[in-house]
């Protein structure tokens, strides 16, 4: 007789309900008819028959059972069936006797076995094992209290699942003494080895009781201690290649999409991927970890919750001192996004109040979206940062973008893979209200001067991006209202002259391109090197002196232990002195926080070694020129706008002479470097409404 029990009466939720083991009784003999009973019985009968009929039947009867039972051959059958009589019975009662044992099988891809391996591994039933599988499925935090993952390091919490381990499966079987009962657990392999059905292991549990109580027992303490000691999430609940119940709210939030990150950064700051068992191992250098499953049952029907939920998520995320950029991959879809911490503009060493000024426009741009729709105008601004590299131009966009709270998507136009097609794409997914950074733009589209470069040189023009590709996505439909463009350049002298001369066709979308003012012309500012306030002031970052922010270093002695100066005003002589010797326009902000960065900690010696670095920098530049024969110059030769552009220092031009002394040289070099910017120094040019004309005669120049 084989008895099938379950579902069990363990079940608290839905899922108890799919789950069920099957355990067995031993299967009894069959009850044999015994010849002697029914001829007893057959006896009595005729007996009781003959009470009524007569007894004189009865004597009859027993005289005649007397002769034949007197017969010898007759005797031996009585013997015989007697003696079998008394087998069988025999036979039964030690069968019966015998029969006292239960088997379970659970199935791999069943709720129960997690339940059940689980509570084994904290039984220490594996301990003897020598092969285990391990396994994050089963994962869970480890609870000092609990002993569910001896592991070395658990006491540890992270953010993903520590593994479990569970003994692979083995032909001996395992012997447990549970509440005064003897089990024997064995482990089956799968029956093939591939991946579909790896998961169709069993665990084979033998119960030495006939009391089934005993069992359901079992599966009931060990599926309680597994909920009590995991914070697991139903597998199956959250496979997310399962198909979406109709009576839960199902929300998909794409990768690349912002509330994806909304929700991904949330998610993982409240561990909810601690049990997740699709993990995505990723390379990426992303500090919003890796990114899981993209889909999640909230469980309840109210569209409130989710929508409450996504509120929430995103209000977390736009507080945090971040701001996300997002890049583009040559594919024409937006890759990774990095989260930037917030660049203080108080930071930034820009003269005057450029910072300031970019920033109050780009306030009153976002503020003023009604007047631009009464007025007809697209809602949109840009900004052209030009300059020598390293002068803070892409600082400026990040430090904007902190305190706008808007999201950078960056476009790096010179990247392989990008041309008109990829370049559209990208731009019709940026949502309307961020900043799109058009890195060098110059190298966008090949130039007549490119063209005529690579003819020269039989090879490619540098971008597959064409100037109407570009002016074409920049003012389409799907072109977002609302945002913000910055386009980088570190040579303006290199953008197309169409681009930026007066009375072409396409002068009209370079007013898209460079700015959609709200009255007028564009808005350029150009990012020049080092003044000398730019040069103390980058000085004064390095060595600020020791205060709340910078504690003493003084040993017990009363020894200064380090070489910071100990005021403001001590700092601030070591800074003039030192930008005393640097040359005005000439080094980059980048370039000199190089040189800063070699004397870390030590002013003194910041000031005093500065001299050599210039003089070491001037003669690198020189050899440098002399060797290629300035590409500047070379391109000059064929080009139409032969002059450098306006704030780009060439390479100085100063020849040392013999036997001068550093001082005078390093005086040189500055008067030399100094007349390329000089009567510009300290004075950015942050105009709202610059003359067309003379950017164009610039270029044209
Ligand atoms: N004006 C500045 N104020 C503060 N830091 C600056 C400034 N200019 C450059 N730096 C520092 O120099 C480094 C390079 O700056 P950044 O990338 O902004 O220059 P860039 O002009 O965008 O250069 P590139 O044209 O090569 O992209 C950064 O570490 C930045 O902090």
């Amino acid at each position: 007789m084989h008895a099938l029990v379950g579902p069990m009466a363990v079940g608290i939720n839905n899922q108890s309900s799919r789950t069920a083991y099957t355990h067995h009784l031993s299967s009894p003999a069959q009850v044999s008819m015994n010849i002697f009973d029914i001829l007893l019985r057959l006896i009595k009968h005729l007996a009781s028959r003959s009470l009524h009929t007569g007894t004189h039947f009865l004597g009859f009867g027993l005289s005649g059972l007397r002769a034949v039972g007197s017969n010898p051959t007759v005797k031996d059958l009585f013997r015989l069936i007697t003696l079998g009589t008394i087998v069988e019975v025999g036979r039964m009662v030690g069968e019966k006797g015998l029969e006292f044992w239960q088997e379970s099988e659970f199935q791999m891809d069943d709720f129960a076995y997690d339940w059940v391996t689980a509570y084994l591994e904290n039984q220490n039933l594996w301990n003897e094992s020598k092969t285990f599988n391990v396994l994050a499925r089963n994962s869970a935090v480890y609870k000092p209290c609990g002993r569910l993952l001896p592991m070395p390091n658990s006491g540890k919490m992270t953010n993903h699942p520590a593994p479990s381990y569970e003994a692979a499966p083995t032909q001996s079987p395992s012997l447990l003494r549970w509440r005064g009962y003897w089990m024997t657990i064995r482990k089956r392999s799968p029956r093939y080895s591939d991946a579909e059905n790896a998961r169709k292991g069993t665990l084979m549990i033998t119960l030495w009781s006939r009391n089934t109580r005993i069992l359901d027992d079992f599966v009931s303490t060990a599926r309680e201690f597994y909920y009590a000691n995991s914070q697991l999430v139903p597998r199956k609940q959250f496979d997310v290649r399962s198909e979406p119940s109709e009576s839960l709210l199902n929300a998909t939030f794409f990768h690349g999409d912002t509330a994806y990150h909304w929700v991904l950064e949330y998610l993982i700051s409240i561990d909810a991927f601690n049990s997740t068992m699709n993990l995505a191992v990723t390379s990426w250098q992303s500090d919003l970890g890796w990114p899981p499953a993209r889909a999640a049952d909230l469980h309840s029907s109210d569209r409130k919750v989710l929508s409450d939920f996504v509120a929430h998520v995103k209000e977390r995320y736009s507080g945090r001192d971040k701001v996300s950029v997002h890049l583009a991959n040559g594919n024409g879809v937006w890759g990774r996004t990095i989260s930037k911490s917030r660049r203080a503009l108080s930071t930034l060493l820009l003269p005057g109040s450029t910072k300031e000024t970019i920033l109050n426009d780009a306030k009153d741009f976002l503020a003023g979206k009604e007047w631009y729709s009464r007025a007809g105008i697209p809602h949109r601004r840009g900004y052209l940062l030009y300059g020598a590299p390293g002068t803070g131009k892409s600082s400026t966009v990040h430090a904007i973008a902190g305190e706008l709270e808007l999201e950078i998507y960056v476009i790096p136009l010179a990247n392989a893979g990008m041309n008109d097609y990829t370049l559209g794409e990208l731009i019709s997914h940026t949502p309307s209200r961020c900043i799109l950074l058009l890195e060098d733009i110059d190298c966008a589209f090949p130039s007549r001067v490119d063209h005529q470069h690579a003819q020269n040189h039989h090879s490619e023009p540098r971008s597959a991006v064409t100037l109407s590709g570009l002016l074409n996505v920049l003012d389409s439909i799907s072109s977002g209202e609302g945002r913000i463009t910055f386009a980088t350049t570190n040579h303006i002298d290199h953008l197309d002259p169409a681009l930026i001369r007066p009375g072409r066709m396409d002068v009209k979308v370079r007013i898209k391109l460079h700015a959609v003012p709200r009255m007028k012309a564009r808005f350029q500012i150009e990012f020049r090197l080092a003044s000398t306030v730019q040069i103390e002031g980058v000085f004064k970052v390095f060595f600020r002196p020791l205060d709340a922010e910078n504690p003493k270093s003084i040993d017990e002695s009363g020894t200064k232990t380090s070489s910071l100066p100990d005021t403001e005003e001590e700092v601030a002589r070591y800074a003039a002195d030192f930008a005393a010797s640097v040359p005005t326009d000439t080094y980059s902000i980048a370039q000199i926080q190089g040189y800063l960065f070699t004397k870390k900690g030590d002013p003194k010696a910041a000031v005093e070694g500065v001299v050599e670095w210039v003089v070491a920098q001037t003669q690198d530049t020189l050899s440098k020129s002399s060797v290629s024969g300035s590409e500047f110059d070379s391109e000059e030769d064929d080009d139409d706008h032969p002059s450098p552009p306006p704030g780009y220092a060439r390479p100085l031009q100063v020849e040392p002479e013999c036997g001068q002394a550093d001082t005078q040289l390093v005086q040189a070099a500055s008067d030399g470097g100094a007349d390329l910017g000089r009567g510009k120094q300290g004075e950015f040019e942050s105009v709202d409404g610059v003359d067309d004309s003379a950017v164009s005669e610039t270029a044209d120049t």
